[in-house]
């Protein structure tokens, strides 16, 4: 198994924000995480990122229980986070972020990145942090793939993003998932867009897990409204 959480739960300091949530992703797997605003879904990425608190509960990687606050155990074992700020280095260009990455890849990408992203290359002279969000969520993507990740875990994904971006960056991810075998933990603000790329979902609900599934059969229950609904 890829990812092996097991009742995981924690936050900040002695502030529990994360109760007794257990999943599980294997290679290639996809999994959607949804809940209301505040419910919990950054501090459990950080969490599985070593970049939060835990009190309780297991996370582990092949089978492997890893230590607490510790992300750069997740970077070598090729476990990528994207957080909602994007997480690009501004002050490099497009050509030096991606080049960075490869750098401190995991396993070698045979990947072209910019068949993917063709807007990165015509940019690729331009410092990253002068780009559009769309762009700089591309040099993200981008930056993950070249890494060579197993698992991408990306913490709103189309937040802010023109629809024509918003599309492009969910025919990336299903393809190189499908194709590539490279596992996907998602939360976004758009649940239906979520589960176009996932598989699997599991809702949040004051910080536990409420219902979990596959998304097909989950995007039409009822009860997934009442658990979204502010
Ligand atoms: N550094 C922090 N210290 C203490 N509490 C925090 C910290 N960061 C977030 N929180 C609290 O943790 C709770 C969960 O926040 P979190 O950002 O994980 O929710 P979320 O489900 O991702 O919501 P959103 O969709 O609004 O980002 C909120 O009540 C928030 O105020």
């Amino acid at each position: 198994m890829l990812l092996d959480i097991r009742e995981l739960s924690g936050g900040y300091k002695d502030i529990e924000i994360v109760n007794e949530v257990s999943l599980t992703l294997d290679e290639g797997e996809t999994l959607a995480l949804l809940g209301r605003n505040g419910t919990g879904k950054t501090t459990l990425l950080r969490m599985i990122m070593g970049l939060a608190d835990r009190s309780r509960g297991t996370i582990s990687i092949d089978g492997v229980p890893l230590p607490p606050r510790s992300p750069a155990a997740l970077s070598r074992a090729g476990v990528t986070f994207l957080p909602d700020t994007r997480g690009v280095f501004p002050r490099l260009t497009v050509d030096e972020n991606l080049r960075l990455a490869r750098m401190n890849a995991y396993r070698r990408c045979s990947l072209d990145v910019f068949s993917y992203f063709p807007d990165l290359a015509l940019r690729s002279h331009q410092f990253a942090g002068t780009l559009s969000g769309g762009l700089q969520q591309q040099v993200a993507i981008a930056r993950a793939l070249m890494t060579g990740s197993r698992l991408i875990i990306i913490d709103e994904l189309t937040q802010g993003l023109q629809p024509s971006i918003v599309e492009l960056l969910v025919d990336v991810l299903v393809a190189v998932s499908a194709q590539q075998g490279i596992a996907l933990l998602l939360v976004d603000q758009n649940p239906q867009l979520a589960m176009s790329i996932c598989r699997r979902v599991i809702v949040l609900d004051h910080g536990r897990p409420a219902i979990s599934g596959n998304s097909s059969v989950l995007s039409a229950d009822p009860r997934l409204t009442d658990l979204l609904i502010v």
